[in-house]
């Protein structure tokens, strides 16, 4: 039996439907995609963190390709694809750190995201680009909802005010500051505790018909 991929992308929804996909994706358990999906971030994180003699790596590396093959055969095109769409958080996307929606409404969502060993840049600290990664999902999504025309990031400015720890739960607030035509202003903070780790603003804007 298969299942339709739900057009929410959390668990908590996130103020309606941002119909970035194509709708009628299936996908034959939602459950089980979402074990793939949290398998995978922690094998990510395993690799990032292991340093095994060689032996073990062979070992390792035939696994990782015996599971590379069994999904050769599945691959599908886009307008199929379950990743980036089922409704669990981090939409089964296993590039960002997932987002776990608290709060939302149209114009504003607060959430909680923690950042694994994969994240790693140095020195304890999560890398750079993993910051505006979780910015650019959670403004991104919050830019769309609401039956929004879809719109896409122009520019994202982040600023990093202190290191972001990894493996500790942080906040995320988000607010969708004003609208100007198609530009759509939106701002956010990361938080660990009451102390600001980075804030972002994003200009998003709306896409014409038949933009990509
Ligand atoms: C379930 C799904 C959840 C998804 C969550 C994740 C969402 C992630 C969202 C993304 O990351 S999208 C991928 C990253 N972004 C892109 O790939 C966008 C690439 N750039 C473009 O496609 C176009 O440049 C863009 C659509 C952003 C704008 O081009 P347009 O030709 O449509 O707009 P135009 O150049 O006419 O500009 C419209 C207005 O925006 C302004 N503008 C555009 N880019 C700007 C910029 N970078 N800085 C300042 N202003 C900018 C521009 O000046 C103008 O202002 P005015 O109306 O006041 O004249």
């Amino acid at each position: 039996m298969t299942s339709a991929v739900s057009g929410n992308s959390d668990s908590v929804p996130f103020a309606g439907d941002s119909r970035w996909w194509a709708a009628g994706a299936q996908v034959a358990s939602v459950a089980r995609f979402e074990q793939v999906i949290d398998a995978l971030r922690i094998v990510q994180d395993r690799v990032a963190g292991a340093n095994p003699p060689e032996s073990e790596l062979v070992e390792v590396a035939e696994k990782l390709d015996e599971v590379s093959r069994a999904l050769a055969v599945f691959q599908v095109p886009e307008t199929k694809q379950v990743v980036g769409h089922l409704d669990v958080p981090g939409r089964g996307q296993s590039l960002v750190p997932a987002f776990h929606v608290d709060r939302a409404d149209g114009n504003s969502v607060r959430g909680r995201v923690s950042f694994s060993r994969f994240y790693l840049g140095g020195g304890g600290a999560a890398h750079g680009g993993a910051i505006p990664l979780v910015f650019d999902e959670v403004l991104g999504r919050l830019a769309n909802v609401g039956g929004r025309i879809r719109s896409r990031t122009a520019y994202l400015h982040v600023n990093y005010r202190a290191i972001t720890p990894l493996d500790e739960e942080l906040t995320l607030e988000a607010r969708f500051d004003s609208e100007e035509g198609r530009k759509r202003f939106l701002s956010a903070e990361l938080r660990k505790g009451d102390v600001v780790l980075a804030d972002a603003e994003g200009l998003f804007v709306a896409l014409r018909e038949g933009q990509p």
